[in-house]
């Protein structure tokens, strides 16, 4: 678990983190969104103390990450940023295995490593491990970044736009990917992002920030549904809500007995793509892989089920 208590960062007169204060669970995905210079990338770097804050508390599982060196800290917890921040001159194997290395990890235990990871990521050991950052495309780069960020296996990943830098269909897959990864090894994530809708599919907890302060800390849904201020509401964008409420939720969720032709939808499929299905072949209902249907009527009272709510 980790918890941010009061935190505040001044510069001279400016007030850029304001009094944030919020717990996450350990294992969940906090995505943290708000206005360009809102303080968001600050809030992040407080947390691996690479910025001191000027008053207020960081407790990872109820200890005071200000007791002890940062660099011992740092070693805990993984940081993935945009443009991946590799080392140009340093193979893809030395990338991942720099925070092992700095642990005195067995060699081969961290060539072990280095393999499952680039597994983990769908890179090929034997055709990525020895290649230079600049022999990569983007995504793969972007993986390896967080392949090497997730390496010492450590329990807080701290990632700062780490997909912004992707195109959409490449970082819909990057998204994929983190959120298998994630729940697999049950690391805790806080992503700071500039993407509403990452945020929405991704995590399970958003921060909404304005000028240094905390507006609104929930779940996706609470944020949707019941926006704490205007400015939360225009953020996440009144026209799109019923859309993005149906991508937070599966087929499955919505599935019920009964019969019909058309393209079959997997029951893990978005209730946003299974709109889109409906919508794109013309039908009133489609059929569910394993059984059963979903209706329109019903994705319909699903999505004004939010705006209502
Ligand atoms: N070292 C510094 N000295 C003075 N002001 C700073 C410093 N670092 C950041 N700031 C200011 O603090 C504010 C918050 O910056 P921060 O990078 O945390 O915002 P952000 O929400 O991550 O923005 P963006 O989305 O544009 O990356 C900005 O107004 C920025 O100009």
């Amino acid at each position: 678990m980790i918890e941010l208590r009061h935190l505040t960062k001044r510069y001279g007169a400016a007030t850029v983190v304001d009094d944030v204060s919020l717990t996450l669970g350990s294992g969940l995905i906090a995505a943290v969104v708000g206005t360009s210079g809102s303080g968001k990338t600050t809030l992040l770097r407080i947390i691996n103390r690479l910025i001191e804050p000027t008053a207020g508390q960081v407790l990872i599982d109820g200890v005071d990450i200000a007791q002890g060196p940062p660099h011992l800290l740092r070693r805990r917890i993984g940081y993935a940023i945009q443009g991946y921040g590799l080392f140009p001159h340093r193979t893809v194997a030395a990338n991942i295995a720099t925070v092992p290395r700095l642990l005195g990890w067995p060699s081969a235990q961290i060539r072990a490593r280095i393999d499952e990871l680039l597994a983990l990521f769908q890179l090929d050991p034997a055709a990525f491990r020895d290649r230079l950052p600049h022999e990569l495309s983007g995504g793969q780069q972007q993986r390896v970044g967080v392949a090497r960020a997730l390496a010492a296996r450590p329990e807080l990943l701290l990632m700062d736009e780490p997909f912004g830098a992707l195109d959409p269909v490449i970082r819909a897959a990057a998204q994929e990917d983190l959120r298998l990864i994630q729940r697999q090894l049950g690391t805790t994530v806080i992503l700071v992002t500039h993407d509403m809708e990452e945020a929405v599919t991704l995590s399970n907890r958003i921060a909404v920030m304005d000028r240094g302060r905390l507006l609104q800390f929930g779940t996706p849904a609470e944020i949707l549904t019941a926006p704490a201020t205007p400015f939360v509401q225009a953020l996440v964008g009144t026209a799109e809500r019923p859309f993005r409420l149906l991508a937070l939720s599966r087929v499955a969720d919505l599935r019920e007995p009964g019969f019909t032709e058309g393209p079959v939808l997997s029951p893990q499929a978005s209730l946003r793509e299974a709109l889109a299905q409906c919508l794109w072949s013309g039908r009133s209902a489609l059929p569910v892989a394993g059984g059963g249907i979903v209706t329109l009527e019903a994705l319909r009272a699903h999505a004004a089920g939010g705006r209502a709510g």
